[in-house]
């Protein structure tokens, strides 16, 4: 028996503790990605070399991962990243853990500290990428190597994928890489990527925060609208220019909802596991939906963030039209992002908008589409939701609520469901409303304990992942 067979007798867990020495270096380590302005600008359209930087920058912070035998690194689609942590037991199906390398632009304006200096202030580390999503990047592999040094070497193989185009479709990235790991013939027991957090201050009346583990995600559809007209003299206009029609097209559909869809996926588990959390009466209205549904879901309509929970949402992104002040525009061009809930399809959504708009002047075209996910196991044998429900009692022990719910925005992960029917989107991160503001907006931020948090998290899961028994569940009184 080798050297690996007597690791794998270790009766107890490396403790999840780190020195003050590797505690500063993890949030310098950070800060240094963060500085690293890996934007991705449109499809195809990426700040390449900052992306190359960033892979250099991967093999000084993280020596050990990079001079480990047992693990495998390969970049795929030039900027992504694929690694493969070999385990001892082959008998053991692997995981994956997911995050994404690159970031959505920002312009400094509105910042109080530039957005891409990594600069700390107040416990805090600000700049884009620290919650979307270089916060995951790093804590996974900073993780990984502090397992390393303390000489672990993993049961389980897992892999660790960081896509480097996922706020631009993932085209790149991590289809790529599915692409190859489905041609290996992989098949993962589960998947963790990012979109769902320790929710807390989401739902008013809910006092205490609790962790939504995400086990769907909305799908979305961009319809171009298009009106074309003659073009012409301003000063002899027509009743109506491919503006007005376009306006007016495109204000039926702002002014149209798509239906309430309460009451069909996930939001319902999610609402019921919360039930006993609320003060009565909502307990009362919570424990009793099946008579309460129409004014929980007139309710959940009333914010922004909770609408999208409930329906299919409709945003006019962008609008484009006239070539100048006196003359009439040929053509008006206006963009709708819709992301589709779960309970509906793109077909679907496609028709009713066709429905919302009936002028036939208006021309659809679908600029690209992406069905809703399937919803993941959340049940007592769902191997990869019971994990992180084990980790998070052990890290977080003050949260005593796990539930599963729907991500509200698209990830990487959706291009892997051909290797797993266990997805599941989770940050272990308190979120509060004006954080995720900052996330694809002004001043995003990590404080520096949430990000060891972070890192603690990821250590502890890799090794409860290597746990010979399926977690005990419900170990919390729901
Ligand atoms: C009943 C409970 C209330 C639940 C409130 C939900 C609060 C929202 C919490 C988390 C959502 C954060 C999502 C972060 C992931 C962001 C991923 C992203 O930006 N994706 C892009 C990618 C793309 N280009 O498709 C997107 O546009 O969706
Ligand atoms: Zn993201
Ligand atoms: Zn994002």
């Amino acid at each position: 028996k080798g050297l690996r067979d007597t690791e794998h007798q270790r009766a107890s867990p490396i403790p999840s503790q780190f020195s003050q020495e590797e505690r500063v270096t993890m949030k310098e380590s950070l800060k240094g990605a963060i500085q690293i302005p890996t934007v991705s600008f449109s499809p195809g359209e990426f700040n390449t070399t900052a992306l190359a930087e960033f892979g250099e920058y991967i093999h000084k912070v993280f020596p050990t991962v990079f001079r480990t035998s047992f693990i495998q690194h390969e970049v795929v689609g030039e900027y992504s990243h694929l690694f493969t942590v070999q385990g001892s037991d082959p008998s053991l199906q692997p995981y994956m853990l997911l995050a994404h390398i690159d970031v959505v632009p920002a312009p400094d304006q509105g910042w109080e500290v530039p957005p891409f200096s990594g600069l700390e202030r107040d416990g805090f580390i600000y700049g884009r990428g620290t919650l979307d999503n270089k916060n995951s990047v790093m804590a996974i592999l900073q993780a990984l190597e502090l397992l390393l040094i303390r000489n672990y070497i993993p049961r389980r193989s897992f892999f660790i994928a960081l896509g480097h185009d996922e706020e631009v479709s993932g085209a790149h990235g991590a289809q790529k890489i599915s692409a190859l790991l489905q041609a290996r013939g992989v098949q993962l027991a589960f998947i963790v990527d990012e979109g769902s957090f320790i929710l807390d201050g989401f739902i008013p009346s809910l006092k205490k925060p609790f962790a939504m583990v995400s086990v769907s995600e909305k799908g979305s559809l961009d319809l171009m609208l298009e009106v074309n007209k003659t073009p012409g003299h301003s000063s002899a206009p027509p009743k109506e220019t491919s503006i007005g029609i376009l306006a007016a097209a495109v204000s039926r559909l702002e002014q149209t909802p798509m239906p309430n869809m309460f009451g069909s996926g996930p939001l319902k588990m999610t609402l019921q596991q919360l039930a006993n959390e609320f003060s009565f009466p909502a307990n009362v209205i919570f424990n009793n939906l099946w008579l309460f549904w129409p004014l929980v879901s007139r309710l959940m309509e009333r914010e922004d963030i909770t609408n999208a929970l409930v329906r299919t949402t409709t945003a006019v992104t962008m609008f484009n039209a006239g070539i100048k002040v006196n003359v009439i525009p040929p053509v008006a061009q206006a963009t709708v992002n819709f992301r589709i809930h779960p309970a509906q399809t793109v077909q679907e959504v496609l028709k009713l908008a066709k429905d919302i708009v009936v002028d036939d002047r208006v021309q659809f075209h679908v600029l690209e589409s992406f069905e809703p996910l399937p919803v993941s196991p959340s049940d007592d044998q769902a191997l990869g939701y019971q994990l992180i429900r084990q980790t998070i009692q052990s890290v977080f022990p003050e949260i005593n609520i796990v539930a599963p719910g729907i991500c509200i925005a698209q990830t990487d992960s959706r291009h892997y469901t051909n290797l797993t029917t266990g997805i599941y989107r989770f940050n272990p991160l308190y979120l509060q409303p004006q954080d995720f503001r900052g996330i694809h907006g002004i001043n995003e931020r990590i404080s520096v304990q949430a990000y060891e948090t972070q890192v603690k998290f990821i250590f502890e899961f890799i090794q409860n992942a290597d746990t010979e028994q399926r977690p005990v569940s419900h170990l919390h009184e729901l």
